[in-house]
Order: structure tokens, then C-alpha cells, then sequence
């Protein structure tokens, strides 16, 4: 086993998986995410965009291939070993806010700070400034119930950034939101992530989303692929676009 290169943060060989039904996850895919990056990865509805960041946060055990974080093996941890990398060093945002109904805003978003033991006055602080930060300040106090579904988001959002995760995974995190409110909370969380040193791992099928990242790579049945834009035509010529596996 040949340990990847120290400036990797993550680092991931041959990567297969088959879901417990049969169904084939990933085929194959290689990929490197330098420390601080922000890495988009696109491709259609199933192409394995979840399946692909399950895997290198340790979420899925790879059937067979490896994952290394921090020149550290992740694919040899047990269960218990990755749950805790997965608390204590990531964070991950869902295109959909799961939330605890019973906790208000705050405690929502303090909640993995907590949970790493962080004290609750230091956790509030740090969960309001993230609230702030996304626009949710003034709702701190209301529970999820009376907030809008964008909003829910925002909070998801901040409740990952606050406990400052060396990796993020954020599986579509704008998905529940309008065009514009969009591109202002891509903005924060990529000021965010670069103003702390975070290093994200995006998983979106919007070509917007994936311009805020400093690198793209494509995903096609589970695969990575090139994807070829060819150059503008006249509607009546067609437009098209080529995928090659790599
Ligand atoms: N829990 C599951 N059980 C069985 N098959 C699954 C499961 N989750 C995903 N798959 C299948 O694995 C493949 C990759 O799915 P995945 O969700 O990783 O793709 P995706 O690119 O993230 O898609 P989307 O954009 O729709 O979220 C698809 O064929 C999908 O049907």
C-alpha cells in the first residue's frame, strides 16, 4: 500500500462500490483534493455523485480501492474509527435540512460543536456568528418548524461550517434554494471555506454551482469523465457535448 503525496488532503485510488441491492455506485474512480481546495464534482442524476463523496468521507465502505485522508489510511478504519473521523474532522451538508425539531436555531447549529465537547456558551457564540453569516441571525431563537424551507438550509449550512471542518461535503447544498439566494449563500460558503482553509467537496449537476470551485471533475455512471464542450452552433446545426472515460 503506497501512501499519496503530503499535499493532498484527500486522496482516492480505484474506487468500486455496489449498493446492497446490486446497483452499481462507483466503477473505478481515481482523484486527488489538494488542501484548501474547492473541488466540484458534476455529472448527471445518478451518476454516482453521492455514492462518490459517501466514499471519501467514510460514510460507505469502498468495496474495493482506497481512500487516504491526511496520508492516513481511511478505508482499513472500522465503523467506530470513521464515525468518529466524521464528527471530529468533517462536515457534511445534505440538499435537503434534517434538522431537530425540538432544538431552536442556535442549538441546532451548535449542535456538532457540542458534540466534539466544545463548552455551550463557546458553541453559541460560534453558531451565532455562522447564522449571522448566512442570514439567519434573527432567526436563532425559532424553532425549524417556523422557518422557511430555504432558510432550514442556511441553518444546515451554517450548523456545518461552525464546528470549521477540515473537509466539507456538501451533497447539492443549494438544491432547495431560488436562483438568487443561491449564488449568495455559494458565495458565503466559498468565502467561507477560504477564508478558514476548508478544503470542499461539492457534489452538483448545476454548471453555476460548479464555476464557484477551483476544479471540476465529471462523473458518468460512475465513472470519471471528460466532459467536451463543443463550440456554440445555430440551434438548427444542434448543440452537443461528448463524454470520454478516463
Ligand atoms: N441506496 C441505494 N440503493 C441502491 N442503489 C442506489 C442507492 N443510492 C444510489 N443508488 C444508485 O447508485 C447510482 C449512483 O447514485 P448517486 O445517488 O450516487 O448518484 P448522483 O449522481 O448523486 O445522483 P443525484 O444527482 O440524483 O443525487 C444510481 O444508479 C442510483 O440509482
Amino acid at each position: 500500500m503506497e501512501a499519496p503525496p503530503d499535499n493532498d488532503v484527500l486522496w482516492a485510488r480505484s474506487l468500486h462500490f455496489t449498493h446492497r441491492d446490486g446497483s452499481p455506485g462507483l466503477a473505478g474512480v481515481s482523484l486527488a483534493v489538494r488542501q484548501g481546495e474547492i473541488l466540484a464534482v458534476s455529472g448527471p442524476r445518478g451518476s454516482g455523485k453521492t455514492t462518490l463523496l459517501r466514499c471519501l468521507s467514510g460514510l460507505l465502505p469502498v468495496r474495493s480501492g482506497e481512500v487516504w485522508f491526511n496520508s492516513s489510511p481511511l478505508h482499513t478504519l472500522g465503523p467506530t474509527a470513521r464515525e468518529r473521523l466524521r464528527r471530529e474532522r468533517f462536515g457534511w451538508i445534505d440538499p435537503e435540512p434534517v434538522l431537530v425539531p425540538e432544538l431552536n436555531v442556535w442549538e441546532n447549529a451548535a449542535l456538532p460543536l457540542m458534540l466534539r465537547g466544545a463548552g455551550r456558551r463557546r458553541a453559541k457564540v460560534s453558531a451565532l456568528e455562522w447564522l449571522k453569516r448566512l442570514d439567519v441571525g434573527d432567526r436563532a431563537r425559532c424553532r425549524p418548524r417556523a422557518l422557511r424551507h430555504a432558510e432550514r438550509q442556511r441553518v444546515a449550512i451554517a450548523r456545518a461550517l461552525a464546528p470549521g471542518p477540515e473537509v466539507l461535503f456538501a451533497d447539492e447544498p443549494t438544491a432547495p434554494l431560488h436562483h438568487g439566494d443561491r449564488t449568495q449563500v455559494l458565495r458565503t460558503l466559498a468565502t467561507a471555506a477560504r477564508s478558514h482553509g476548508i478544503t470542499v467537496v461539492l457534489a452538483t449537476h448545476d454548471p453555476e454551482t460548479a464555476a464557484l470551485a477551483d476544479r471540476t471533475v465529471a462523473l458518468l455512471d460512475g465513472r470519471r469523465v471528460h466532459t467536451v464542450h463543443l463550440p456554440d452552433v445555430p440551434e438548427a446545426e444542434g448543440r452537443a457535448a461528448c463524454s470520454l472515460s478516463v
